[in-house]
């Protein structure tokens, strides 16, 4: 049973996945990558030759999806009907088409039961989940909620410096379309009240790793 829920929200390379992971590491926490789930209903949807941009295609789609994730910060790997998708829900076809998937409300709900589910039978004492609704609607009543937030510039960049076979401009494109279609679905660019922000466009990734280890840690104290 898990006691402690700590919901990291944020924009695209905002440091939520990494930042969570090694916060998680140091807490002796679980980690859930939400993100990974849409990514890998994207990943199925393609594979199966169905159109992401159809709402009922995508929802067909949710039927045959049988998707794992591990939990572990040191290493979580993503299946879907057993197959290891871990690496492939990271190509750019697949970020092409996830926000098409993630609009659909069929989607969402199935999605975040089945977040709610994992979050449940974790069993750590605590779990970060990262996403982009975790504060407010899968985890609203989490026992810590930050909204994870840097410049658009040091997103971009931050992410181009991961991306080596893509050109900066062609990640900083797919990146502002990729936040823009999902800021229509969800609102991740603004703290709900009682969500605290952490701005890292300023701090080095240790330094932003300590700020959501010091919100977490009052948070306990409240
Ligand atoms: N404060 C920071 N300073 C410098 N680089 C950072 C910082 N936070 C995260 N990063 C780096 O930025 C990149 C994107 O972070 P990631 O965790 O993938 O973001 P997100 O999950 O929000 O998309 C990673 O390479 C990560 O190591
Ligand atoms: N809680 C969440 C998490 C991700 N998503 C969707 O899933 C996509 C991929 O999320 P991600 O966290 O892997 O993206 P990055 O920020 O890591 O690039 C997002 O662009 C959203 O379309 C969502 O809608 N809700």
């Amino acid at each position: 049973m898990t006691e402690t829920v700590v919901a990291v929200d944020g924009p695209a390379g905002s440091g939520k996945s990494s930042v969570s992971k090694a916060a998680a590491k140091r807490l002796d926490f679980a980690f859930l990558d939400t993100g990974a789930a849409y990514r890998a209903l994207a990943w199925h949807v393609l594979e199966s030759g169905a159109n992401p941009e159809q709402a009922t295609e995508v929802i067909s789609s949710l039927g045959g999806f049988d998707y794992s994730i591990g939990t572990d910060p040191d290493g979580y790997a993503v299946h879907v009907s057993g197959t290891d998708v871990t690496e492939s829900i990271r190509e750019p076809r697949v970020s092409a088409a996830v926000s098409a998937v993630a609009r659909v409300p069929e989607v969402r709900a199935h999605l975040t039961a089945l977040f709610r589910s994992i979050i449940r039978d974790s069993d750590k004492a605590g779990i970060i989940v990262e996403g982009r609704d975790i504060t407010t609607v899968v985890a609203p009543d989490a026992t810590a909620r930050i909204l994870l937030t840097a410049s658009e510039e040091a997103r971009m960049s931050r992410r181009s410096a991961e991306l080596a076979t893509e050109s900066a401009s062609d990640v900083a494109i797919a990146l502002q379309k990729r936040d823009r279609a999902d800021s229509r679905v969800v609102d991740f660019m603004t703290a709900a009240d009682g969500v605290v922000t952490v701005d890292s466009t300023n701090l080095n990734f240790d330094e932003t790793v300590d700020a959501v280890l010091d919100v977490i840690r009052t948070s306990h104290e409240t």
